[in-house]
Formats: structure tokens, C-alpha cells, sequence
């Protein structure tokens, strides 16, 4: 899980993100405002008309281009306020044209959320140097679901924005930072007043850059949500959730869980990626932690924080080992793997298998179990064991796979697996294929 956004890199940048304008200084132009990454937007929103008559210089109205990139956001609330489950929390969406449809399109939408449990596993807590974040009451098993909550606020991470002529980078900088603080305001009035005290309560450490309050705390706490309108380039069907509890998580680079978003329940979760201890504080990852500690260290500085979680603070020579180990864990391909061994009869028999262990044990070692690769390896593993009909070993794996569920949109393992003697594997297509004479 990666924090929605840095506002360093929501600067546009001239020459790539200024989209339309034969002169910006004299027509203005409209500007990818990307929050975080510098990927070039395709558009998915119909703003050629407008881009049209800049470019041509047929008009200058820029008061009525501002309004229409305006009419591009939906407010809406959800659940509504008339539907069944309306006793549900309310997460208050700013939507893109076409996001509302492709959510409510999302098989199984909208689902409930589980109840909320009478004992929570957390609680909010100081942390010391971190301000608040959240400990464990009790102790928790690796894979289970320790929350799940509706977002205070769904925003775009990506979005078009109208700019006036003649500004400076600077001013141009504050302009984004005024328009999102605009897109932004009508969706925290709307928040029921518990909603709202709970939003403006979290912790803003974007006070003196310009950022207006409601800015500065989603630049705080906004988790990204990649994907929320599937089938769109360039980032725009992205978006940023703002959530009471989760986004209290403090980080560190070997967490012990993962949050992830659930399309089908509009909803935030987290899991215990490992065991954790009654009183241990809980923690997520806002970056990619494969990079080396210099790396990492980097990367913290940019969320306003030094990194003291274990693996940064350990000696000089352990740390070197660390990277090391992240770093073979970076370069490795899985898919590559697999197709070599697939592909290759000289290869052992065991070798794929042998390289995903080798992966694991990596991952364990540098507590790295909220990474995607250690729900997806044991799914290679099993994979291997069919193609080498071996049910016994895959319905093993199985049982891994159904435990390790904290990846975005996790796609349940079909139960049948589980039974070694399930006639599903005989039927899998992939059966026995790496037993077969090339
Ligand atoms: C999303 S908030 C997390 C909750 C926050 N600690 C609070 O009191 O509400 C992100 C901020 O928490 C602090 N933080 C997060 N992880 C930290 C860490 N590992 N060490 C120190 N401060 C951290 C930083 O101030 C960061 O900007």
C-alpha cells in the first residue's frame, strides 16, 4: 500500500504534463496535475472541445474553461443517504466521468461491510515520535482481517486542471494547490458532522507549503487506491481514500500489515501479514520498501519523518546484508522464472520451486510479508506442482494461498484445491505438462 501522494511531485511539469496551449502564456492551458509519479495522461475526459478552442485562440472566456473542467467531478455519497444499508458509514466520492458506473458494474457491488467487531484487535494510541498510530489489544494471527472501514473521503489522484495565463512555477504550484482545496470542499461539507470532526482531527503536516486544510490532510493520510475505474490509462481511473483508523498507520519498511482496497465493498481493509503481539504497534509500508536503506531513508524524508522501524535501525554491516537481500528480491521475475522452467527440459524438476523457496525465505528474513510476492510465490509453487502432478504438494500450497489474502482485490483460490484428492486438479489444463516428453 502505497500514501496517495507527495505534493513535491504534483508540480506540473512544463514541457510534459502542459497539455494544450500553442502559448500557455497567452491562452492559458489545462495541466495533467499528477499527485504522485509523471506518467503522461491519455484523456478518458472529453476536454478536446475545450483544448480545441484554446489551441485555435477562438476565445479567451477562461472564467467559462475553468467551469467547464469543473463540470468534469461528480460528488456523490455512498451508501446514499435513501439506500437500505444506509446505517453503513458514508464515504463522501469525487468521481471522474465514468468511475461511478465502472464501481457500480464491479461484480458483487455494493457488498456490506462485516460488522464492526465488539473487541477491536486495535486501538488508536500515542506512538512515541510519531504522534498517534495504533497497537494491538490482543494477538493477532497472520491473515487475519483486523479491520475493514468505509473511507471518510474518495478523491482522484490525477486530474485535468484549468490554468490562467502568465504564472510562474511557483504561482502555478499554488493555483493546483487551490483548485484541489475547490474539487475538494464540497465533499467534506457533505460529511455527517462525526465524519467531518473525524477528518479534520487526523494530523496535517502540510501546513506551511501552501496546501490549504483540507489538501494538506488528504496529502497526509491519503492511501492510494490504484485501479478504482479499471481500463483507464496513465493513472486516471487512480484515487486517493482518506480513512479515520487506517490512515493512523505510522509506517515501517518491514510492516506487519497490509491494507487494501476492496472495490466490491467500497471499503479500506487491513490483515496481519505476520504474527503480531498483544501491544505491538501496527504498521504499513507508504512506498516500496525494496530499495536500499539509503533508498528508503530518502523516501521517508519526503513524508516528513526519519525511518526508526527495525530494519533501518540496525548496524551498519547488518544493514549492507539487508540490502543485499532486497535487492535480490527486486531482481527477481517470477514470470520470467516460470516461463524458463516451462519452457526449458534441462532445468530440474525442482528448480522453479526451489527458486520461489528461495524468495520466501528472503521475504521472512526481512519481514517483507506485506509484499504481494508472498501471496503470489506460493501460487507459483502450487502451479509448479500441477504441471508436475503432484496434488499432494499443490493442495498443500493451497492451503498457504487460501491463508494469504491481503492483496488488492483478492481473488478467492477455488476450495476444491484444497483436497489433494479433488478431481479438480486432474482436470486443470496444466496438469502434468512439465512431465510430458518435449
Ligand atoms: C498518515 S500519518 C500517520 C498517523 C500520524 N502519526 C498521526 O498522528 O495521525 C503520517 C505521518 O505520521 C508520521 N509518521 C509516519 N510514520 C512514521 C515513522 N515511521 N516515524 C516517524 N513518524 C512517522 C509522520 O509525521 C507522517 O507524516
Amino acid at each position: 500500500m502505497r500514501r496517495g501522494f507527495l505534493l513535491n511531485s504534483a508540480k506540473p511539469k512544463p514541457s510534459a504534463d502542459k497539455r494544450v496551449g500553442n502559448s500557455a502564456s497567452s491562452h492559458g492551458s489545462i495541466v495533467t496535475a499528477v499527485q504522485e509519479g509523471k506518467k503522461s495522461i491519455d484523456s478518458a475526459v472529453p476536454y478536446a472541445k475545450i483544448q480545441a478552442q484554446i489551441m485555435a485562440g477562438t476565445t479567451n472566456d477562461l472564467e467559462r474553461f475553468k467551469e467547464e473542467c469543473w463540470k468534469e467531478y461528480e460528488w456523490i455519497s455512498f451508501p446514499p443517504p435513501n439506500a437500505v444499508a444506509a446505517r453503513e458509514p458514508v464515504t463522501e466520492c469525487i468521481f471522474l466521468p465514468g468511475t461511478k458506473q465502472a464501481l457500480f458494474n464491479t461484480p458483487g457491488f455494493p457488498q456490506p461491510l462485516p460488522p464492526a467487531p465488539t473487541n477491536p484487535a486495535y486501538r488508536v494510541a500515542p506512538i512515541p515520535g510519531k504522534r498517534l498510530g495504533l497497537i494491538a489489544t490482543c494477538t493477532i494471527k497472520q491473515g487475519e482481517l483486523i479491520l475493514t472501514e468505509r473511507p471518510l473521503l474518495i478523491r482522484p489522484r490525477n486530474t485535468r486542471m484549468f490554468l490562467p495565463p502568465n504564472l510562474n512555477e511557483k504561482q502555478t504550484t499554488q493555483h493546483i494547490l487551490d483548485e484541489w482545496e475547490r474539487i475538494t470542499e464540497p465533499a467534506v461539507a457533505r460529511m455527517t458532522e462525526e465524519r467531518r470532526n473525524a477528518f479534520f482531527k487526523l494530523h496535517n503536516n502540510k501546513t506551511g507549503d501552501g496546501s490549504g486544510p483540507i489538501t494538506g490532510l488528504v496529502v497526509t493520510n491519503g492511501l492510494e487506491w490504484t485501479n478504482l475505474h479499471p481500463g483507464l490509462t496513465g493513472g486516471l481511473g487512480d484515487y486517493i481514500a482518506v480513512c479515520d483508523l487506517i490512515s493512523r498507520l505510522n509506517h515501517s519498511c518491514s510492516p506487519n500489515t497490509q491494507a487494501t482496497q476492496s472495490r466490491a465493498q467500497l471499503a479500506s481493509t487491513l490483515h496481519a501479514v505476520r504474527d503480531i503481539a498483544q501491544g505491538e504497534e501496527l504498521t504499513i509500508h507508504y512506498f516500496n520498501t525494496l530499495g536500499p536503506a539509503a533508498a528508503r531513508a530518502k523516501s521517508c524524508k519526503r513524508y516528513g519523518f526519519t525511518c526508526q522501524c527495525p530494519c533501518c535501525a540496525q548496524p551498519k554491516e547488518r544493514l549492507a546484508e539487508s540490502d543485499a537481500r532486497r535487492t535480490t528480491l527486486r531482481e527477481f521475475n517470477l514470470s520470467d522464472a516460470e516461463q524458463r522452467w516451462a519452457k526449458d527440459p534441462t532445468l530440474p524438476l525442482d528448480w522453479l520451486v526451489t527458486q520461489c523457496l528461495e524468495q520466501l525465505d528472503l521475504l521472512e528474513k526481512e519481514g517483507l510479508q506485506a509484499c504481494n510476492s508472498y501471496c503470489v510465490l506460493p501460487q507459483a509453487i502450487m502451479s509448479a506442482y500441477v504441471m508436475l502432478a503432484d496434488a499432494k504438494r499443490a493442495s498443500k500450497w493451497a492451503v498457504v494461498v487460501n491463508e494469504r489474502r491481503w492483496i488488492d482485490d483478492y481473488v478467492p483460490l477455488d476450495p476444491s484445491y484444497l483436497d489433494p484428492k479433488s478431481p479438480a486438479y486432474e482436470k486443470n489444463r496444466a496438469w502434468g505438462l512439465r512431465m510430458q516428453p518435449w
